[in-house]
């Protein structure tokens, strides 16, 4: 039996979390400060969040937050205690419930449920450049070829490639367009034999503007192919990590990909999407929802984190060994934005420590991954 490795901390010197919450966060702030005409009391919560998670300790949440009682569950004795110190997936999620508290997207007043990121994801979507990269969505076979396969799926991890949070701190270039996609492990035929006869498909989203319109895109040919009978697309139930799909962003995605939802496809928020908990503690109502699909599809860098646990693992420790067991077949479609990274041959991981150091966090590299 392996060892299960250390989980990721924000605070360890020359390490990736360090420099989300050092380089990316402070910019981020900066950001949703700018996004909405807050009032001085929104600014200066933001400020005080930012300042609090690069020297401090971490604050609970107010007594009157709806969710009080959900952390309070979810503190595995972090609160209190620096913020250096805490797992960089409980910190991270808990940074962006925080920044909901610091903007009062939960108490009443001008700001109740305003989406402090809907700006960003609103100009991510308003990017003219996204007509020419969707052009290939009218010359997508009408039979589930293997090629039409290929395509959707490898536009599904791509449209991964960028997020928002992402690119705050390697913004997107010219060169960056030019670098090559490359994907690290490819198990996109099991995904299409777990789909030789039509069933139903489950897809846990990530982000909205470009990633979900190309995870919209693969659902419609899968439909469309009848490769798949119904559709069930996981968002998050709130605003979180800047650009992760909540329902009216999927609206907007439709809109701009000029086709209505497909009555065929099903939308779902659940509380957990947003918890700062990985895959195994999945409550046992999701977990049911999920095993009633035939594949469940898990997007995203955040989900992959989540799906293998966010861990300082040897990247050629199987992905079977790593994934959670949900108890039905899950395919990982992600990009390559964070440490955390199973399932390759040490060939592969050798020839990318040697070309590129950044490799593991860069966005250049996909996986599709299928347990
Ligand atoms: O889940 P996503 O949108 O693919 O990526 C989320 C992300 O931008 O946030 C984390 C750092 O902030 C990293 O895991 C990753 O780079």
């Amino acid at each position: 039996m392996r060892d299960t490795p250390q989980e990721l901390l924000v605070g360890t010197p020359g390490r990736y979390a360090r420099e989300v919450f050092h380089d990316r966060h402070p910019t981020l702030i900066e950001r949703v400060a700018a996004a909405h005409p807050y009032g001085e009391a929104q600014r200066s919560a933001l400020r005080a969040l930012l300042e609090e998670s690069l020297t401090g300790e971490v604050r609970g949440l107010p007594g009157d937050a709806p969710d009080w009682a959900d952390w309070d569950a979810w503190d595995r004795g972090y609160f209190g205690r620096p913020w250096a110190d805490a797992p960089f997936l409980w910190a991270e999620s808990y940074f962006y419930r925080r920044i909901l508290d610091a903007v009062d997207y939960f108490r009443a007043g001008p700001w109740q449920g305003v989406d402090p990121f809907a700006p960003m994801k609103a100009a991510e979507l308003a990017d003219p450049d996204l007509d020419r990269d969707f052009a290939w969505v009218a010359d997508l076979p009408a039979a589930p070829t293997a090629d039409g396969f290929a395509t959707v799926v490898r536009a599904a991890v791509f449209g991964n490639r960028a997020d928002i949070s992402f690119r705050l701190q390697q913004p997107a270039g010219p060169g960056d367009a030019a670098a090559p996609d490359e994907l690290l492990s490819d198990d996109t035929d099991a995904l299409a034999a777990a789909l030789r006869s039509p069933g139903p498909v489950c897809v846990v989203a990530d982000n909205g503007g470009r990633e979900i319109m190309a995870d919209l895109v693969l659902a419609n040919w899968l439909l469309d192919t009848g490769r798949a009978d119904r559709v069930t697309l996981h968002v998050k139930p709130m605003p979180y990590y800047v650009s992760d799909a909540a329902a009216s962003d999927v609206d907007d995605a439709c809109a701009r990909l000029g086709r209505p939802l497909d009555s065929r496809i099903a939308v779902r928020a659940h509380w957990f999407w947003c918890a700062p908990l990985d895959f195994r503690a999945m409550p046992a109502d999701l977990g049911d929802d999920l095993r009633g699909h035939r594949v469940v599809v898990v997007k995203g860098d955040l989900n992959y984190r989540r799906l293998v646990g966010d861990r300082d693992w040897e990247p050629t420790t199987p992905f079977a060994a790593a994934a959670a067991d949900l108890g039905v077949p899950v395919v990982a479609l992600r990009t390559c934005k964070s440490e955390v990274v199973v399932g390759l041959d040490g060939a592969t991981v050798a020839r990318l420590d040697a070309a590129e150091p950044r490799w593991r966090v860069s966005g250049r590299h996909g996986l599709v991954q299928a347990r």
